[in-house]
């Protein structure tokens, strides 16, 4: 008996809000979800670079399946604008997910002619999505006869050994050929990752699905995979992880189980100790399993970050009480909350690397940590964590605070406003950990003076390097330069000595190495 066939629904480049409506309705009505999204340009590339590069590769006899890898800036670039079509098309069903950063493998699969059956077994992609672009049809997703008797549990068992009641065994006759209306389509699935990122489009289950192909015809496939990169990546990922096995190890247990059991035992007080990435971890648990708040909607873990957040940036955003007449940050507008929570993120993204390249721990910042998008639920987390960080969110507060007095009163805030944000920012400054490297320039280029000012950083814990000119062959001793730099191991520790360094007859001037950072030069002269 062929196949079914399944057309399944387009999300044009022009569908209105009603239709990208039906097809979020569709994802999650699904078992097995699938959409098409076209792209006439970007397929057409597909097809010309799966084909040149299947040319270079050999065929091995009697393989039913063959992947290579994809190297070059061709495909490089072509990944990127696959992956740039897959963010769109995520961004569209589900606008409330944060701009995660995204990771993408690609690589070409060939199906040889002259096979029969099952080429690709059956799998769920581990990913957050997939986009595929195909030469022809092939891929098989589960659709079966009995649809309302499945729920995702039953999906994810299916091929696992499993210790409970024996799992759904899957017919020939369950699978569906998935059928695209245009050569100008890619198919777009959602993978294991889903349910953990876009909880505003809930699936019964990811998509399972396999390739069965027959005939003469050679198949040439591009698979793009999807997932989530960097801490919030591996955070979510192995919160999938915990999931996939509650699930498989007691689903029905683990629906009626919520939250609650688990807070009833370690007391609702433990919310309150845990750091931001363990509460995300918790609250992504908490959102499958977890009980909502009866009145916010949120669920426990999400109000408690919410809750510690707004303790957290009572500090920070008094002056913006002061102007709005208000005397708690809980009582701040939405709008002129909103407004600092952006203004807040973007100073974050601008100092945090520069300004404050260190973590009180003593770990660099890593690059991105705090991206740009902030809303809904995941935005408390990366709030939270950020006012964990020490002196950084302190000071991007600050600056925030000062541009947003700025907007609110028209140019004219206050002085007593600006210049608690002033003090605010300047106090985080001086609690900038890490080592501090400042430039020191002397009267003369002799060494004479070097025991002097070595002795005054060595009083702070510093060290002294006076530059020597390396073009300086003569053989005159005299070939230092008439500057050096005294590495402190904090600023506060170059702050207290400066006075002192400046008061030397040596010493010229003192500054820090980023020009332009004027307000640390205004601390230090
Ligand atoms: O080749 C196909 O059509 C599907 C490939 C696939 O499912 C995968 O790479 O995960
Ligand atoms: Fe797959």
């Amino acid at each position: 008996m062929a196949p079914r066939k399944l057309t399944p629904p387009v999300l044009g480049a022009d569908a209105s809000q009603k239709a990208v409506a039906a097809l979020r309705k569709h994802l999650s009505a699904q078992l097995s979800p699938v959409l098409c999204v076209e792209d006439a340009a970007l397929a057409a590339r597909c097809r010309a670079m799966a084909s040149r590069e299947s040319a270079l590769h050999a065929s091995q006899p009697d393989a039913r399946q063959e992947a290579f890898p994809l190297d070059g800036p061709d495909w490089s670039q072509l990944r990127e604008d696959l992956t740039a079509l897959a963010e769109r098309t995520l961004r569209r069903l589900a606008p409330d997910v944060p701009r995660l950063p995204l990771d993408a493998r690609l690589c070409l699969r060939r199906y040889p002619p002259g096979h029969t059956g099952q080429r690709l077994g059956a799998h769920v992609d581990d990913t957050l999505c997939t986009l595929l672009w195909a030469s022809t049809p092939g891929l098989e997703i589960l659709a079966p006869q009995d649809d309302a008797a499945w729920n995702g549990a039953d999906v994810a068992k299916v091929g696992l050994p499993t210790m409970g009641p024996p799992p759904k065994v899957v017919q020939e006759d369950d699978w569906a050929t998935v059928t695209p209306p245009s050569a100008d389509c890619f198919l777009f699935t959602p993978g294991n990752g889903w349910s953990g990122i876009v909880t505003s489009v809930p699936l019964r289950s990811p998509t399972l699905h396999r390739v069965a192909v027959g005939g003469d015809v050679e198949r040439l496939s591009l698979p793009l995979l999807v997932s989530v990169r960097g801490d919030y990546g591996s955070a979510l990922n192995s919160v999938g992880e915990a999931l996939r096995q509650i699930s498989l190890d007691g689903a029905a247990k683990a629906a009626e189980d919520r939250l609650s059991p688990l807070t009833e035992v370690l007391g609702v007080e433990l919310l309150q100790h845990l750091d931001a990435e363990s509460l995300c971890r918790l609250n992504m648990c908490a959102r499958f399993f977890g009980e909502e708040h009866a009145t916010t909607r949120r669920s426990r873990c999400e109000d408690a970050a919410r809750e510690r957040a707004l303790d957290l940036m009572q500090g920070h955003v008094t002056g913006l009480c002061v102007l709005e007449g208000v005397s708690s940050v809980r009582q701040l507008g939405q709008q002129v909350f909103r407004a600092f929570l952006v203004a807040f993120y973007k100073s974050l993204a601008r100092e945090q690397c520069r300004t404050f390249p260190y973590l009180p721990d003593g770990r660099r910042i890593p690059k991105g940590r705090w991206p740009k998008w902030r809303q809904d639920f995941q935005g408390w987390f990366h709030t939270l964590d950020a006012f964990e960080a020490g002196p950084v969110a302190a000071y991007a507060a600050a600056e925030a605070l000062r541009g947003l007095a700025m907007a609110v009163t028209g140019g004219s805030p206050p002085q007593a406003v600006l210049d608690a944000a002033r003090e605010a920012a300047d106090r985080a400054l001086l609690a900038r950990p890490g080592e501090l490297r400042v430039w020191v320039d002397t009267r003369r280029d002799l060494p004479h003076d070097d025991g002097r000012i070595a002795a005054l950083v060595a009083g702070q814990g510093g060290r002294w390097e006076r530059n020597y000119d390396s073009d300086d062959y003569s053989d005159d001793s005299y070939d230092t330069m008439f500057f050096g730099t005294a590495t402190f191991p904090s600023l506060r520790h170059a702050v207290e000595v400066k006075d002192a360094l400046r008061a030397d007859e040596a010493v010229e001037c003192l500054s820090v190495q980023y020009l332009d950072w004027e307000r640390l030069n205004y601390l230090l002269s």
